[in-house]
């Protein structure tokens, strides 16, 4: 597999390199050596998937609170996305920056999203599927949000999101997000 870093500080791409042969192809998605290397967790103990029926179907931007923080590996396996990390960590050299890869179905790629970093998608077809492997335990309380369309954070979506949760819709902006603690 090939990991490449992206312009937020620990977020990479991770791409496939399938091994093929008359049936087909086998690949390598996580390895925790490799992950390792690069800075990435490599265990994840909570796997989820989530089914989004339209294009233009945004779920973010999501992340916990520490001491629950979590790390993502982000998939699409139907589909296609367009998926973004926001940098959270006051301390980072990419603070308050966002970055976005688009995932699909075809292209295999994942995007490791590290703890401390704000989580969300857009879907770029019907009939989307995403798989997260996630480094903790969903713990509701923990559950915090920043609105997608925050002004301060700027993301160039690739297109108006059609369909959201009430939730999401009324996600803070970053003031009142960072200070939700
Ligand atoms: C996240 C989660 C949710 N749920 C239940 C809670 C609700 O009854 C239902 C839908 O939850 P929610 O609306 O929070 O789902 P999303 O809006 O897709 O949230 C996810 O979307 C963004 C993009 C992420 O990165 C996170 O993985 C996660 O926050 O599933 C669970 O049972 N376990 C879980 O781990």
């Amino acid at each position: 597999m090939r990991i490449a870093p992206t312009p937020l500080a620990g977020v990479h791409l991770v791409e496939p390199e399938p091994v093929p042969d008359a049936r087909g192809f086998f690949a390598r998605l996580v390895c925790a050596d490799s992950f390792a290397a690069h800075g990435m967790v490599a265990d994840f103990p909570q796997c989820s998937v989530s089914w989004n029926r339209a294009a233009a179907t945004l779920r973010g931007l999501h992340w916990q609170a520490a001491p629950h923080a979590e790390a993502k590996l982000v998939r699409c396996t139907r589909g296609a996305i367009f998926d973004v990390a926001v940098d959270l960590r006051p301390n980072s050299s990419s603070y308050r920056r966002w970055v976005a890869r688009e995932l699909t179905a075809e292209n295999r790629l994942a995007l490791y999203i590290p703890a401390g970093c704000a989580h969300g998608f857009l879907t770029l077809s019907d009939d989307t599927e995403v798989f997260y492997q996630i480094s903790a335990p969903h713990m509701p309380d923990a559950a915090r949000g920043l609105r997608w369309d925050d002004p301060d954070i700027g993301i160039d979506w690739p297109t108006t999101p059609a369909v959201m949760s009430e939730r999401d819709a009324a996600l803070p902006g970053w003031a009142d997000a960072m200070g939700q603690g």
